[in-house]
């Protein structure tokens, strides 16, 4: 059994008594410790895909099961409580919130699980907080405002954040969308150091050097995955050339 089986999800937005049939019977899969990435042309449905299968959104049909337990049958505060604790999320509007310094930011989450009310658990998330920290290079900006660190910085710390309450799987959109080379080569480098951890990561993204480092990618098109190629773990195959021709090629193939 995956870490996530989503079977026939639907979703359905009505605009102006207009149906947008967004999601149409999504069927996949992650395996734990996987990491997958989910490519496909604008507006078809990947953003609305992670809001879906992470339970941020409702779906309108279908089922999603989250380590066996099915997400719909959640109710709002087991279903925030499940998010918090056992899902990461890593997100292009990063939520993180303006009038408080990076750290804090990033242990928030952790203060707000159940493990946070108690003394001894802060402890721990504030120790964790600091070893995140120090892992992904932003030691020195803990006590920057949100608006004082540049966007890798911010992506990093966001990132941190995802990891502070030891998620089972992150969802991350669009990453590194907002970030240059070489500072989206090194949240890559994050995402997959934490990927060989045995985090699951499913992530969204246009960018095929971003999905060539994942072991495989979905093709998704109308709302539908219309094809998926395996590359294998980033840590055990690293020629980048020879996946990111393999999957040029399989993107070719599909009309990208
Ligand atoms: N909250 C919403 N209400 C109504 N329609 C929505 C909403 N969110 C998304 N949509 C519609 O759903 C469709 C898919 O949007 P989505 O953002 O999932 O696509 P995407 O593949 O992530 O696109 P992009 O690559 O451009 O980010 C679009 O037609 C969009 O207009």
């Amino acid at each position: 059994m995956g870490t996530l089986n989503v079977s026939n999800l639907c979703k359905t937005y009505i605009i102006n008594k207009r149906q947008n049939n967004v999601l149409r019977n999504v069927t996949l899969s992650i395996e734990e410790g996987e990491m997958a990435a989910i490519m496909g042309p604008s507006g078809s449905g990947k953003t609305t895909l992670l809001y879906t299968v992470s339970g941020m959104d409702e779906a309108t049909a279908g089922r999603v099961d989250f380590f066996g337990r099915e997400l719909t049958s959640l109710n709002a505060n087991e279903m925030s409580d499940l998010r918090l604790r056992e899902m990461g999320f890593v997100f292009q509007q990063m939520y993180m919130l303006k009038n408080l310094t990076v750290y804090d930011n990033i242990i928030l989450p952790a203060y707000q699980s159940p493990e946070g009310k108690s003394k001894a658990g802060r402890k721990a998330a504030n120790d964790r907080a600091k070893i995140l920290m120090q892992k992904l290079g932003i030691s020195e900006i803990a006590e920057n405002d949100i608006t004082e660190v540049s966007g890798g910085q911010l992506q990093r710390a966001c990132i941190c954040r995802s990891l502070i309450n030891k998620p089972k799987i992150i969802f991350a959109d669009e990453p590194t969308g907002a970030l240059n080379k070489q500072n989206s080569i090194e949240v890559m480098d994050e995402l997959n150091r934490i990927n060989e951890e045995g985090t699951s990561i499913l992530l969204v993204t246009h960018d095929m050097k971003v999905a060539a480092k994942c072991e495989r990618v979905l093709y998704i098109e109308d709302g539908n995955i219309r094809d998926e190629i395996a590359l294998g773990k980033w840590a055990d195959t690293q020629d980048i050339r020879v996946r990111e021709r393999r999957l040029n090629d399989w993107l070719i193939k599909l009309g990208w």
